[in-house]
């Protein structure tokens, strides 16, 4: 089990939300913040964690989740979207891949969780398929991807989507990822301050 690491993408800046989406934390037993419940998560399950912010202002306010296994580690080019969060994090693993997480997932499964990093590992991305939409914010990458997210980056481009384009994927189809968190709760990410208050009060 302990044969990938964990990344975290935590270097946006939750413009739609106001403020730090890793800081924000929803009710329930022993109520803690996103970042805390998925460094908590991947430290359980990964050989290492890393979390990807985007300069080393932002590496301050997270000083304190530093520890022996979860390295904070800052973007190459801050500013320059979750591609270059990818890319920075991959380049920074020991590990041949990774299972990517984005910070504002504060329901990502851990049977979810499990079940991506016991997909087999090779060459291909594992990027489950929800609504017919590549979940590329949660998924497996493998280190080999880093010379093609450089090519990538060069040419501009900053979303994970365009991993896809010219790769074998592994998609996982939406039967099979009901079969193992029934809702679908792991995917679920959270961007304003509405949809904050709507998974607060259900
Ligand atoms: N390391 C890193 N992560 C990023 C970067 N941009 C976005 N992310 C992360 O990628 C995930 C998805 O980001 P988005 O929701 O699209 O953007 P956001 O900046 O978090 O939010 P908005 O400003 O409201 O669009 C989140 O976990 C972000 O923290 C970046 O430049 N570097």
């Amino acid at each position: 089990m302990f044969t990938s690491a964990g990344i975290i993408l935590a270097g946006g800046r939750s413009r739609r939300m106001g403020r730090d989406k890793a800081f924000l934390s929803l009710p329930g037993p022993g109520e803690r913040t996103f970042v805390e419940y998925l460094t908590h998560l991947l430290t359980s399950l990964c050989h290492e964690v890393v979390l990807v912010v985007r300069d080393t202002e932002q590496m301050a306010r997270y000083a304190s989740y530093a520890t022996s296994n979860i390295r904070l580690v800052a973007d190459k080019v801050a500013d320059t979207g979750p591609l270059m969060g990818l890319y920075t994090g991959l380049g920074a693993i020991a590990t041949t891949h990774a299972l990517v997480v984005a910070v504002d997932m504060p329901f990502v499964q851990p049977v979810m969780a499990s079940f991506l990093l016991s997909c087999p590992l090779d060459e291909a991305p594992v990027v489950p398929v929800v609504k017919a939409i590549p979940q590329v914010l949660l998924a497996v990458y493998p280190r080999t991807l880093v010379p093609q997210l450089e090519a990538l980056l060069q040419e501009g481009r900053r979303d994970l989507r365009s991993v896809l384009e010219a790769r074998h994927v592994h998609y996982i189809d939406e039967t099979h990822l009901r079969e193992i968190d029934p809702q679908l709760r792991s995917f679920v990410n959270v961007n304003t301050p509405e949809e904050l208050s709507r998974l607060r009060s259900s």
